[in-house]
This record gives structure tokens, sequence and C-alpha cells, in this order.
């Protein structure tokens, strides 16, 4: 007999994921190959930055006080006493109408309490040595970049669980982590389910299609941060798949399988289920593409039933999947981001189920609109790689029409947000 499935809320799906969620290991990795890793520890400042006084010019550091009746008529001479450039100390103090000549970067000599730009002095040989001339009186400061001003030690400068991006890697060097402590990438097998796959490298034949979900959700995990283990393409054939399953659960912190999830004869996931005597905890959510979505639970691991058609796949995916992993890598913001933005389209078609609508987000006069892209059907793969974020049209009777304001989840984003987005009747 055919099973009829209740869907549940989206956010009901989210938390019936998330009531499971754990942070996984940690491990240290060189500075040389974090980039992309998830801090495992805030980032605090443990000195200054910068560490010491300096000159943010290439002039001559002086006393502000001596510079008082400096001006054109009337320019000053100082005698220079010593040269420095940045990396140096000099051993001199700057008494009374002296100055140093300072490379920027270099620490302001003691005496010194502010510095003039090269440009603005003009140099004189003398047999009693070098002088400058000034024709404008300084401030004390002037010029000067203290210490601490950029940050002062115990400051918290990143959370923990954010990406290590460019900025974040210079802080990593600055406050000489050589080595990073990281959250350790969960591992996620990842099985292509289908008697009609094909891989990239063969010709298509009659009936048959490449696998392009495998490599998609290849490309998702590494987005969110976690790391694939490929167990390619399996036939339609319960006792192969079966065993294919038993491995990766056994290999893996996480399995992805992608079709044979819904009612179809040869859709053994839900059977696989049962025989691996997993926790089913869904298996229809009201949203469209992904109604299908699956989850299960066997021993504390997930397995993810995502849906064969591509488009139903991505988004169940980037919902319920890379929460997940991001809270695994200790992000205090695990769920996609959403902003709010205005429909460049209508979309008449209604639905009772909430629809994510691949979409492009397009900035014009400062303000942020979305357009749909491609074709709006769940088995499409085209519009997944126009798409920069999901419109999310929820559940109701009346379609949508140019102008209305809409949500969007950002694709392709690191920041990400605290909560998730839900349906409106569960939203504060
Ligand atoms: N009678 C019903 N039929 C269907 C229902 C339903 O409720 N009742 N649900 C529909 C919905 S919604 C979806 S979504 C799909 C889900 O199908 P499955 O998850 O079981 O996936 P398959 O049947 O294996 O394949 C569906 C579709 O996707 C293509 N596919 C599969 N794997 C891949 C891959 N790795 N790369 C690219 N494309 C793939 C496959 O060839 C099929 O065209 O079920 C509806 N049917
Ligand atoms: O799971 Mo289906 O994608 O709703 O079309
Ligand atoms: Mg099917």
């Amino acid at each position: 007999m055919l099973e009829r499935r209740k869907p549940i809320w989206v956010k009901e799906a989210i938390d019936y994921v998330m009531q499971l969620k754990k942070h996984g290991d940690t491990e240290i990795v060189s500075i040389d190959d974090c980039d992309g890793r998830f801090l495992a520890e805030p980032l605090v400042a443990d000195h200054d930055v910068p560490p010491f006084d300096r000159s943010p010019y290439d002039g001559f550091a002086l006393r502000a006080i001596d510079t008082k009746k400096a001006s054109g008529k009337t320019p000053l001479t100082f005698k220079v006493i010593d040269e420095i450039g940045a990396g140096q100390v000099s051993p001199f103090e700057v008494g009374c109408m002296e100055a140093i000549r300072i490379m920027t970067g270099a620490q302001i000599p003691q005496g010194a309490d502010c510095v003039i730009m090269l440009e603005l002095t003009q140099e004189e040989q003398r047999s009693e040595g070098t002088f400058i001339a000034i024709k404008r009186s300084l401030n004390k400061g002037d010029n000067i970049s203290y210490q601490g001003e950029d940050t002062k030690k115990g400051n918290l400068l990143i959370n923990k669980g954010v990406a290590i991006n460019p900025g974040i890697k210079a802080l990593l060097a600055t406050f000489g982590y050589s080595n990073v402590k990281v959250s350790k990438r969960p591992v996620i097998g990842i099985i292509a389910t289908g008697s009609e796959l094909l891989n990239p490298d063969e010709n298509l034949v009659p009936g048959k299609i490449r696998n392009s979900n495998g490599y998609m959700i290849e490309s998702q995990i590494l987005r969110a941060g976690a790391k694939f283990k490929r167990y390619g393409s399996i036939s339609d054939n319960l006792d192969s798949l079966f065993e294919t399953i038993m491995i990766a659960l056994n290999e893996c912190d996480i399995l992805i399988t992608t079709g044979g999830v819904s009612v179809g004869d040869f859709d053994y996931l839900p059977e696989i289920y049962r025989k691996l005597g997993a926790n089913l905890l869904f298996n229809k959510i009201a949203m469209r593409p992904g109604s299908v979505t699956s989850c299960a639970e066997k021993d504390g691991k997930f397995l993810f039933g995502l849906s064969g058609n591509p488009s139903a796949c991505y988004i169940g995916f980037e919902l319920f999947v890379r929460p997940y992993i991001r809270y695994w890598l200790r992000s205090e913001q695990p769920f996609l981001r959403f902003i709010r933005g205005t429909l460049k389209k209508d979309f008449l078609k209604a639905n009772p189920f909430s629809r994510f609508v691949r979409g492009k987000i397009v900035y014009e006069n400062g303000m942020v609109f979305a357009e749909p892209v491609g074709l709006d059907k769940s088995g499409v793969v085209t519009s997944l790689a126009w798409a920069d974020c999901l419109i999310i049209l929820p559940g109701g009777t009346r379609g949508y029409k140019k102008g209305d304001q809409v949500e969007l989840l950002i694709l392709d984003d690191q920041l990400g947000c605290d909560k998730p987005w839900v349906e409106a009747k569960f939203s504060k």
C-alpha cells in the first residue's frame, strides 16, 4: 500500500536536526593551512597593536614645543642627531631643537612627541652636521601612531566558530599563531542513488543522465566548511545500496544520499532506514522544492536523504545540512542569512507549501531586488548555477506580484545568522 506522509513545517524539520546538534573535536593546523577553517577559540589580542608608538610617515621626529615659533617667515632649524628605519630603535633621546630622521614604521625615539613629513622640511648640510628647517608649528601627537591604537591587549577580536578569511589570517599572524586551533571538519559521505546515473566522463545513452547532484553536494559541503567522502553512484538495488550505506555510515560522521526518498518502486531509502533500525525524524516537509527531504538518525549519526531532483537536493542541503555542519564547526550563526528585498517579477503560482525560488539579487538605486532565475521546477539544474539567493514565497493561497516585499536567503555567505528563517506563525 502507498505510504501517506504527513508534511511538517520547515521550522519543525530544522528543530529536529538542531536538537541533535553537537560540536566537533578540535585540532591544531599550521597557519599555512588555516584558510577557510573555523576558529575553535575566540581570537583575543595578546598584545597592543601597534606594540609601540611609531611613525606613519617618512620624516623627522622632534619635540612639538620647539616648533611653536616656526612660520613661513621665521623657519626654525633643528639638528639631525640620528637616522632610523623601520625595525631600528634609536639609542638617542631627542633634545631641545633636535630631530631624528625617521622612516615609516620606526619606533618614535625617546624625547620626541611628533613627526613632520620629509616634504615639509628643508635639509641643509653644514660642517657641524645635518640640519633641517621647518616652517610650521606642530602639536604634540601630530603624525604619531600610538601603541594600542589599532587594538589593545585583551580585546576580543573574533568569535569562535568564524571562518578564517584573509583579514583574520592577518590577525593570526599578528598575534603569533603559527599554529591555529580550529574545529575538525566532519567527514560527510555522499551516495548518489539511481540506475539512470552516469559519471561525468561517460557518454550519454538513452534514458540516462549524468550524476550532477553528487558533485553539487561535494561543493556545498566544502562551502559549508566540511569534508566529503565520495561513494559514487549506486544503482537502485536494495542490497547494494544497503551495503554501501553501512560502509559509509561506519566511515563518516554524517551521510548524505540523493535520490530514492520518494514513494516510487525503486525509491529504497525509506526501506533502508527501517532495515537499519534508524530513527526516522521526518520524510515530508511543507516546502517546494525539497518536500521529500528526509532525515534519519542512527547511533547519533545523521542520514540526510536529499531528493534526487537537483533543485530540491540543493535546497534540502542548504536548509537542513548546512546549519548542522556550521554548528559542528562552532559557528554561533549557523543558519543561512536572510534579508528583505523587492520581488522583480510576478510569481503567480499559488501553493499551500512555502516555495524557495532560485533567484538573483539585483541592486538598484541602493535598494535590494530579487529576480527569479530559470525554470522554477524541482528537477531543474541550470538555475542553480545562476542563483545567489533563495526567494521565499511563504505558503498561502495568493501568488506574489512584482513589488512585493519578500525574504531572501543568501547563498555563498560566510556570515550566517543566529536564527533560521521559519514560517511566520512561528516567528516572534
Ligand atoms: N507519486 C509521487 N511521485 C513523486 C512524489 C510524490 O510525492 N508522489 N514526489 C515528487 C517529488 S516532490 C520529488 S522531489 C521527487 C523525489 O524523487 P526521489 O528523491 O525519490 O529521487 P529519484 O526518484 O531517485 O529521482 C528524481 C529525479 O531526480 C533525478 N536524479 C536523481 N539523482 C540524480 C543525480 N545524482 N543527479 C542528477 N539528477 C538526479 C532522477 O533522474 C529523477 O529525474 O519525486 C517526485 N515524485
Ligand atoms: O521534493 Mo519535490 O522537490 O517538492 O518537487
Ligand atoms: Mg523517486
